[in-house]
């Protein structure tokens, strides 16, 4: 049998979010992962290297896109003989991505891999009416011109022109992300003021990591941006406040909802990759190691039948992970929890907080705790970053693992909720 090893960050590289229908318009998931790939294989001087697998995804896929990740590997600097796959879970994906790539190196299997993800709103992958395309499926099997005539024949004069848009809505509940979230925001007592001082930190402290030069080994500039194009350092919690909300707007509860596009992630572009290896492999190429990739656990919650919150998965699934490490909520430096709502992070730390939660959801004696709120997304995060859904979760280990290595040690806690009501986190060390 083989031993588990130990699993190095060696480091991360991604190219600037860009605000939907802007900057990156043009571009395609292909492009964006691409561009995100070559930074690290030119940072790392991986070119021409074979590396043991790349595994990345994106939550919105061209039909065309059947394997994006081989696609974007062959067009890459890296020996075309590297196997490369596609996953997929929701805004987890970038951070699933990262702990199969990791459970293979421990396990033996690779000595170096690469974790990665993209999104594009821009480009969505528009359908047509599932008519047409059923229509069209038998159009292109008929073997006769008399059979093709026959099958277009049934097809209606506007029927072609109506496309099936993706939506970002849970399909078993018909509502949006937003939504969902504006529902546990009431649940959970979620004030305004708190969600917007949320937002305000997210903007204030990733303009002052980008001012002090943070980002300058994470990150490639790409078509023009050389930050993230939703980040806005002049905010303020009066410009914050004075904005209408926009999800639970409707129903009995529309007077209370609280949610805005400045206290809620924006929809947005972007890629990021992330380079992981065994300590031999760091040492053979003379790579420093930023920090060890030491454990991880996914979670799900009923939202469907039961009265779970649909982002709330991360709040089962962090219990469980410092169960089976023998940690408590408290034995962290630095907590990366994702923003895809101000209120969905606040209800995640009110739940840890609640002793009826953590007894009747979690089975434990007493809650979890508090948090020291210092340690809380340090550098920013996707409020003011912006949330590319699958490439946020490589932003997040590459920020994580640098900020521990110029700590020089220390434990950062990482938590993504995911749609599906799913949730990944994970734990790095130094
Ligand atoms: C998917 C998973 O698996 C899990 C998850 O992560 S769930 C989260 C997934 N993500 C989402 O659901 C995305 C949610 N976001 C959205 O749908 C949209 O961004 C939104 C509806 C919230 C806003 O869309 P929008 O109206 O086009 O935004 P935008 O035009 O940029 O902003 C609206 C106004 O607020 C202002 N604004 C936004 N942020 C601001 C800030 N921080 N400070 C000050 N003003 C701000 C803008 O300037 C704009 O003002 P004007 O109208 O005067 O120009």
């Amino acid at each position: 049998m083989q031993s588990i090893r130990r699993v190095a960050v060696i480091g991360g590289n991604r190219i600037p979010f860009a605000r939907s229908n802007s900057r990156y318009a043009s571009a395609s998931n292909a492009d964006m992962l691409g561009a995100a790939l070559d930074g690290l294989v030119a940072r790392y001087g991986l070119a021409g290297q074979r590396v043991g697998e790349v595994v990345a995804g994106a939550v919105l896929k061209h039909s065309r896109d059947f394997n994006l990740t081989r696609e974007v590997v062959l067009g890459s600097r890296l020996d075309p003989h590297t196997p490369a796959y596609d996953i997929q879970q929701a805004c987890g994906t970038g951070l699933e991505a990262a702990i199969l790539v990791a459970n293979k190196i421990a396990l033996g299997q690779i000595d170096v891999g690469i974790a990665g993800g993209v999104d594009t709103t821009s480009d969505a992958p528009l359908a047509v009416n599932e008519d047409l395309r059923r229509t069209l499926i038998k159009l292109n099997s008929a073997r006769t011109l008399g059979e093709r005539l026959k099958v277009a024949a049934k097809l209606r004069p506007l029927q072609p022109f109506k496309p099936e848009i993706p939506r970002n809505a849970e399909p078993r509940t018909g509502l949006s992300m937003g939504d969902h979230a504006a529902r546990t925001a009431l649940t959970w007592n979620i004030d305004r003021r708190s969600q917007d001082e949320l937002a305000l930190r997210s903007h204030q402290r990733l303009a002052a990591a980008y001012d002090r030069g943070f980002f300058d080994d994470l990150m490639t500039p790409y078509l023009g941006l050389t930050r993230d194009q939703n980040l806005r350092p002049d905010t303020s919690l009066e410009k914050l406040g004075s904005l209408k909300p926009v999800f639970g707007t409707r129903g009995a509860d529309a007077d209370q909802a609280t949610m805005t596009a400045g206290n809620s992630s924006p929809l947005t572009d972007g890629a990021s990759t992330v380079l992981l290896a065994t300590e031999e492999w760091a040492r053979e190429h003379n790579l420093p190691v930023l920090a060890w990739f030491s454990w991880s656990e996914t979670a799900a919650v009923d939202f469907v039948h039961g009265d779970e919150g649909l982002l709330m998965a991360p709040a089962y699934a962090v219990p469980r992970m410092l169960a089976r490490a023998g940690l408590t909520l408290q034995d962290f430096d630095y907590y990366e929890i994702h923003e895809a709502f101000a209120s969905q992070v606040l209800a995640t730390l009110a739940a840890w907080e609640s002793p009826e939660f953590c007894k009747d959801r979690l089975g434990l004696d007493a809650p979890l705790g508090a948090i020291d709120r210092d340690r809380l997304n340090v550098n920013g995060s996707s409020l003011a970053a912006g949330h590319p859904f699958a490439a946020t979760g490589g932003r997040i280990v590459a920020t994580l693992a640098k900020l521990l290595a110029e700590k020089g040690g220390g434990r950062g806690l990482i938590s993504i909720c995911a749609a599906g009501g799913q949730g990944v986190t994970a734990i790095l060390e130094r």
